[in-house]
């Protein structure tokens, strides 16, 4: 169990966290949705801890992982996979040396680096790609793929930390549709057969309802909605997204999903 008890983030006096208080089952695929700036990027950097607390706890299972440092903090980093939406792979390395970067933390940079990676480190990678649909590409330079295969290769990267949870931060931002299901059909995939936990920053509605347990809709840094997909009524959405100040008459058309959209992606 994850949970995070008042949690807040402070920059330069302004809070792009507040008092955020949530549980998280191990298994769970948590959708975490709101308007750009609401702080889900910030909530979900701090969990790993790429970003400090200003208050709050965090803990999972028995640790205390607000407290962590040295080498109890680098386990935590490694325990807790992340993928972004600008993939962060190594472009001019080939797809099978990315995904061993996923055990960068066994083998330090420089080893990393130096071809320090074992034939079954290698054999485990080229199962995890052929788990994406992606072996084919192995041996291709990463900058040469898709974005879609990009985001797969970051997955079986995070795959090879092994990790108790993946945090994924807007994985599909940059994504056609249909590169966009392949992601997530990956992600719920690895999230129901491995029975990691995942927690996923999304801006389409449709896509967070359609793969997420649980939904938790961020408003100014504070939890405004935490609850089932199909409790995300259209009183939810607004409070979740609020009135639009540039685009305020869309209030008075009929209210549909895609609205909401559009105002989440502005
Ligand atoms: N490193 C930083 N320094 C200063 N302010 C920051 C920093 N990171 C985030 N913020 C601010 O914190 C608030 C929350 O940002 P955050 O990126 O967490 O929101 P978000 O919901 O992920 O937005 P988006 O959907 O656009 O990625 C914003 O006002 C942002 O400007």
């Amino acid at each position: 169990m994850l949970i995070l008890e008042s949690l807040g983030k402070q920059f330069d006096g302004r809070a792009a966290v507040d008092r955020v208080t949530l549980r998280v089952a191990r298994g769970q695929m948590l959708g975490v949705i709101g308007r750009s700036g609401a702080g889900k990027s910030t909530l979900l950097r701090m969990i790993n801890r790429l970003v400090d607390p200003t208050s709050g706890l965090i803990r999972h299972d028995d640790r205390l992982v607000s407290a962590l440092k040295g080498r109890e903090l680098m386990r935590w980093r490694a325990a807790c996979a992340m993928i972004f939406q600008q993939f962060n792979l190594v472009g001019r390395l080939d797809v099978v040396t990315n995904v061993m970067l996923g055990r960068l933390n066994r083998h330090g940079f420089l080893g990393s680096m130096a071809g320090a990676f074992s034939a079954a480190e290698r054999a485990v990678a080229l199962q995890a790609l052929d788990r994406l649909g992606i072996a084919q590409t192995a041996l291709q330079r990463a900058e040469t793929l898709s974005g879609g295969q990009q985001q797969r290769v970051a997955i079986a990267r995070a795959l090879l930390q092994e990790p108790e949870i993946l945090l994924a931060d807007e994985p599909i931002a940059s994504l056609d549709p249909r590169s966009s299901k392949l992601v997530m059909d990956a992600l719920r995939r690895i999230n129901r057969d491995d029975k990691i936990t995942v927690i996923v920053n999304l801006h389409d509605l449709d896509i967070a309802r359609a793969y997420c347990d649980r939904i938790v809709g961020l408003a100014n840094g504070s939890v405004v909605f935490n609850g089932a997909p199909e409790d995300l009524d259209s009183q939810a959405l607004e409070t979740i997204y609020g009135h639009d100040v540039e685009t305020g008459s869309l209030l008075d058309e009929p209210r549909r999903p895609t609205d909401f959209r559009v105002w989440a992606a502005a």
